[in-house]
């Protein structure tokens, strides 16, 4: 295979390209943009998958679901039980681990049905994002509209993809110790970040396909500091949406139902009363809830600080269209997390704030892209 480069208006590109180069995609402009349209709209729907899949995921967990396919076959696993036979084997094989024997004794196999349908729609759901990223890929190398640079960093997203498959499995298997009925929070939230940092990467490749270059009629003073707080904010989301991996993992939205006082007091009395410190962390959950609320708040507060920053600025229009998107996502994500508290939790509560929280994400991921002022890749 011999490398092409194609030079376009805007860019250099470096194609996948056969012994002659018979047709060269980027001779003409105007199919360049074509192409790139097609490629941006794919990965876009590919970060649409990812959010339903994060949303299935909640789901899957509110419900006590999770831990309900005991099986790791990452090809046959694709078909659910096809004969009575194996839905009994299943639910036998179900029946050996304690979140049987503790939570849902007796409850028969149309109540082990039920569960495992969540299951296996989420790990479903997973293989469909792997061909929907495998195939057109291979699409798109074949028709060389794909830069080779892109059809890497592509193909490397599928292989983390897979691996997020083998970590989700990790987190399932800790499910199964004696005395548990739930997975280790840890490896929850593991689990939780590597999805998180793979729609990023994908959300950002999808949107610098679309938009290669940077707006040139950004003001590269004003909108620094706009940035440096954009970045700010983005950080502060992670780690609340981490916080917020805890609370769920342990439980935590459980007790302490009231809003802004945890039991009477602003800061609950058992606050970091664990030694050592760090077990706080894990199995303290008045520690874990109110660090999930602090965090929360400080990351509304940042956010609010930015948007009416920014708005005050020259920044262009689409710059302050993101900015206001993002203000409104953190108010109405904020508002979730205190229904899901004050109503302790209900699965619809609980699904929406966590898928939600991606869509507040999103939003700051595109005010930090459409306010670039460099290239950060160029593709
Ligand atoms: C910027 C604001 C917030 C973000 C980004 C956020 C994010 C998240 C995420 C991602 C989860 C689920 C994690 C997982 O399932 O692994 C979660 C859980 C939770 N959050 Fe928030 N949250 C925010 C604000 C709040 C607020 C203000 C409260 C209440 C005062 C709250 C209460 C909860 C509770 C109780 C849970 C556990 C729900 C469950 O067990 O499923 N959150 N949060």
């Amino acid at each position: 295979m011999l490398k092409a480069v194609y030079k376009t208006k805007n860019q250099t590109r470096t194609c996948f390209s056969y012994k002659t180069l018979s047709y060269n995609p980027y001779e003409n402009n105007s199919l360049a943009m074509q192409y790139n349209k097609s490629i941006s709209n794919w990965l876009f729907f590919i970060c649409f998958m990812l959010l339903c899949m994060i949303a299935l995921g909640g789901y899957t967990r509110l419900t006590g679901s999770g831990l309900s396919i005991m099986d790791w076959r990452p090809v046959t696993g694709m078909l659910p039980p096809l004969s009575h036979a194996e839905w009994v084997r299943q639910f036998e094989l179900y029946k050996t681990i304690p979140q049987y024997q503790i939570l849902n004794n007796g409850f028969g196999l149309d109540g082990f049905k039920q569960i495992f349908w969540a299951e296996w729609s989420h790990r479903f759901l997973g293989r469909l994002i792997g061909f929907v990223v495998l195939l057109p890929l291979i699409y798109f190398i074949i028709k060389r509209a794909i830069t080779r640079k892109l059809a890497i960093i592509l193909f490397i997203i599928f292989i983390l993809g897979g691996l997020q498959g083998g970590i989700g499995w990790f987190m399932v298997a800790s499910g199964f110790r004696p005395n548990s009925t739930a997975v280790e929070p840890v490896k929850l939230v593991l689990h939780l970040s590597c999805a998180i940092a793979l729609y990023i990467a994908i959300l950002w490749t999808a949107l610098s396909v679309r938009t290669p270059q940077p707006d040139v009629s950004l003001d590269k003073n004003k909108i620094k500091p706009i940035r440096t707080l954009l970045w700010i904010d983005v950080v502060l989301l992670c780690i609340t949406i981490i916080a917020g991996g805890f609370t769920a993992g342990t439980h935590a939205g459980h007790s302490f139902n009231t809003f802004p006082l945890m039991n009477g007091h602003l800061i609950p009395t058992d606050y970091v009363s664990l030694s050592p410190f760090l077990a706080n962390f894990i199995d303290n959950v008045a520690t874990i809830q109110f660090n999930h609320r602090l965090l929360a708040t400080i990351t509304a507060i940042m956010v609010l600080i930015t948007l009416f920053l920014g708005l005050k600025t020259s920044a262009t229009k689409p710059v302050k269209d993101s900015l206001m998107l993002m203000g409104w996502a953190v108010l109405i994500q904020y508002a979730l997390g205190v229904t899901t508290l004050l109503l302790v939790v209900p699965v619809w509560a609980g699904t929406i704030h966590q898928a939600f929280a991606i869509i507040l994400l999103t939003t700051l991921i595109i005010a930090l892209h459409r306010s670039r002022i460099k290239n950060t890749i160029s593709l």
